[in-house]
């Protein structure tokens, strides 16, 4: 059983510490935060030491009578990986860290490619970190377009695809984020950073996209278009996307037809938090017109991430060289359909 250290016990670091720590493989010997707030005390109700990033705030942890058990350094000395689930760009910085304390690491999608030098999904380029010492989780974003976006090119070939990304403009808990009231083409050049983000883990993809955000919390909404490279029938991508793993088809004529009801369908899955880690489709959406295939989904952004991380672990440690035989763990211990 290996250890798994997690620096930066965040939206995502939380719930790579429960992803896991409900693996047969792995265990969880610590969690890190900067701030002795409610976080920290559901951490240590959980059963994670708790380590402090910042050693100056040893003092607000004890007066806040929260038990700490040193540094990430010390964290590290405990563990066989760590999970990198800081803030956007602090994983860059830490990385300096792992390298002298002779660590491997796995990074989230907000650190840059450049900076880590591969990039990660479980279902496109597992094999490519099998062993390495570094790599990166993509963004939820892209994970979401690997997940249809994989099966459909091994189903019939893609000669070029084009999506709209419309993005949640903050997570639940994240008050201080917006728009509160107004659409804002983010980036607004044009195509977004998403098409070469997906580039970094479906090497030779044709894609380019448009990304926006707007006030909502709940999930990320994709509109894709692919120019398909054969010629197949909508039943058939319907039949490969619903075979595929951390895919699921949604009926908009059966309730779920917004991205609030599908939420409320993941409440009623109850799994931890009320995640959904697989993408879900809109069966209605999915078309072929002129030999274009066109279909909508919904990404729930603070989760769909998650099992990858767990995938990520196996691969760099070699725990499991075959990636379906990882996936298929993952799910099993995670309820994933
Ligand atoms: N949120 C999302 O929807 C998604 C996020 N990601 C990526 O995941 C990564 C983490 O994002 P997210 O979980 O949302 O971030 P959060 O802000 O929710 O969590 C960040 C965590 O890191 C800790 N932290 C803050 N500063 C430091 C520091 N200097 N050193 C060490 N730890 C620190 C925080 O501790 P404390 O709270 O105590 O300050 C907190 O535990 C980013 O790369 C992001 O781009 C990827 C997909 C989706
Ligand atoms: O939108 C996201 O990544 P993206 O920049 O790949 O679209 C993630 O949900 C992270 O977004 P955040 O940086 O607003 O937390």
């Amino acid at each position: 059983m290996v250890s798994v250290a997690i620096n930066g016990y965040g939206t995502i670091g939380k719930r790579v510490a429960d992803a896991v720590a409900a693996q047969k493989d792995m265990k969880i010997v610590g969690v890190s935060k900067t701030r002795p707030d409610f976080e920290a005390r559901m951490a240590l109700k959980k059963g994670y030491d708790l380590y402090i990033s910042i050693p100056e705030r040893e003092k607000l942890f004890q007066e806040a009578g929260i038990e700490i058990s040193g540094t990430v350094e010390d964290m590290i000395d405990e563990a066989d990986i760590i999970v990198d689930a800081t803030p956007e760009g602090i994983g860059a910085k830490n990385l300096k860290m792992y390298r002298e304390k002779g660590i491997k690491a796995i990074f989230q999608g907000g650190e840059k490619h450049e900076d880590i030098g591969l990039s990660f999904n479980s279902f496109t380029n597992y094999d490519d970190s099998l062993g390495a010492d570094y790599t990166r989780v993509v963004s939820c974003n892209t994970t979401g377009l690997c997940r249809t976006l994989k099966p459909i090119d091994d189903l019939c070939g893609i000669k070029k695809v084009r999506a709209v990304m419309v993005r949640r403009a903050a997570d639940p808990a994240q008050v201080k984020k917006g728009p509160i009231n107004a659409i804002v083409p983010n980036p607004p050049t044009v195509p977004s950073h998403h098409g070469p983000d997906l580039k970094t883990v479906m090497y030779g993809i044709n894609i380019n996209t448009v990304a926006l955000l707007v006030p909502t919390t709940l999930m990320h909404q994709h509109n894709i278009m692919v120019e398909l490279e054969n010629p197949v029938d909508i039943e058939e991508i319907k039949e490969e996307l619903n075979k595929t793993s951390r895919v699921m088809l949604v009926k908009a004529s059966e309730g779920l037809a917004s991205t609030a009801e599908i939420m409320e369908y993941a409440r009623e899955l109850g799994r931890p938090r009320n995640d959904l880690y697989e993408i879900a489709v809109w069966e209605e959406s999915l078309n072929i017109v002129d030999g274009e295939l066109y279909y909508m989904q919904a990404v729930h952004q603070e989760a769909d991430a998650v099992p990858e991380s767990v995938d990520a672990i196996r691969a760099l440690l070699e725990l499991e060289e075959d990636n379906k035989k990882s996936i298929e763990k993952t799910n099993k211990a995670m309820g994933i359909l």
